[in-house]
């Protein structure tokens, strides 16, 4: 049965180094127990803040970075080293830094990669690269595929990070957009409230086929958002639920209003 927990800690930078702790100790057991590790990143600030922690981590020096796969839970549809890219913040504070294995670094593509300013191609090109993993690690026992709902075929993600917007917006799922309702891998999406108006996102149900799903946020602007959720209200971000747990990770203020 999946659990929800929910922990608050003082402040923006105990929360961005509570994370990378935790991120660093699902990774290491991720490997331990399947050799490799899938971990779903995020945008957002306080992403970028937990990334940059993990470079401080002594612990991160037990992981195995070149058998870690890392993809992305949207991305912000610019050209690429656009510095708004989910995938520039990733590098500039820790990927860059790491001994990746660069075929397992599974960015979302640019609006001048192999799609051109094709958002809808460009969706549907991340969709069969995660079909092709899933795919090619499905004959490993210890790495099993995973068919999420009407969704194609998915490989294992052991964490999903996501930040959640001051309108309880997840990955690019804004509240009352009709992406939110897909049932593909995953949408584009042409009229994002917040800029850039295009974007790549993986769907909810793509999202609920991980393992964890972490909801990482910080600050006052997301107390009210992420209150009403807490509290059953039907934003985004209460569409965020993993397989076997569904974790808040929230500094003090972030979590003022939860119930
Ligand atoms: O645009 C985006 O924003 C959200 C939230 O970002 P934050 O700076 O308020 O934490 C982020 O989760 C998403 O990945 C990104 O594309």
């Amino acid at each position: 049965m999946s659990e929800t927990v929910v922990v608050v800690v003082p402040d923006a930078d105990i929360l961005a180094s509570t994370v990378a702790a935790r991120l660093v100790v699902k990774i290491i057991d991720a490997q331990a127990v399947h050799g490799t590790a899938s971990v779903v990143l995020t945008g957002g600030r306080v992403a970028a803040k937990v990334l940059r922690s993990v470079r401080e981590l002594p612990a991160a020096a037990a992981i195995d970075w070149s058998r870690v796969d890392l993809w992305w839970g949207d991305e912000r549809f610019l050209p690429a080293g656009d510095p708004d890219r989910n995938e520039t913040q990733a590098r500039e504070a820790l990927l860059d830094k790491l001994p990746l294995t660069p075929s397992r670094i599974h960015a979302m593509p640019a609006s001048d990669g192999p799609d051109g300013d094709d958002a809808r191609a460009a969706a549907a090109r991340y969709a069969t690269e995660l079909a092709a993993v899933a795919a090619s690690t499905g004959f490993d026992a210890e790495s099993p595929v995973v068919t999420s709902g009407a969704a194609g075929a998915l490989p294992r993600f052991d964490v999903l990070m996501l930040g959640v917007g001051e309108d309880g917006h997840i990955a690019s799922l804004f509240p009352g957009h009709p992406v939110l309702a897909e049932t593909g891998t995953t949408a584009a999406t042409f009229d994002s409230p917040k800029p850039p108006p295009t974007r790549v996102t993986l769907t909810v149900p793509t999202i609920q086929s991980a393992d964890e799903v972490w909801l990482i946020a910080a600050g006052p602007d997301k107390a009210t958002p992420i209150g009403r959720v807490l509290s059953g209200g039907d934003l985004p971000a209460a569409h965020a639920k993993g397989v076997s747990k569904t974790l808040w990770l929230l500094d003090q203020a972030a979590a003022a209003d939860r119930p």
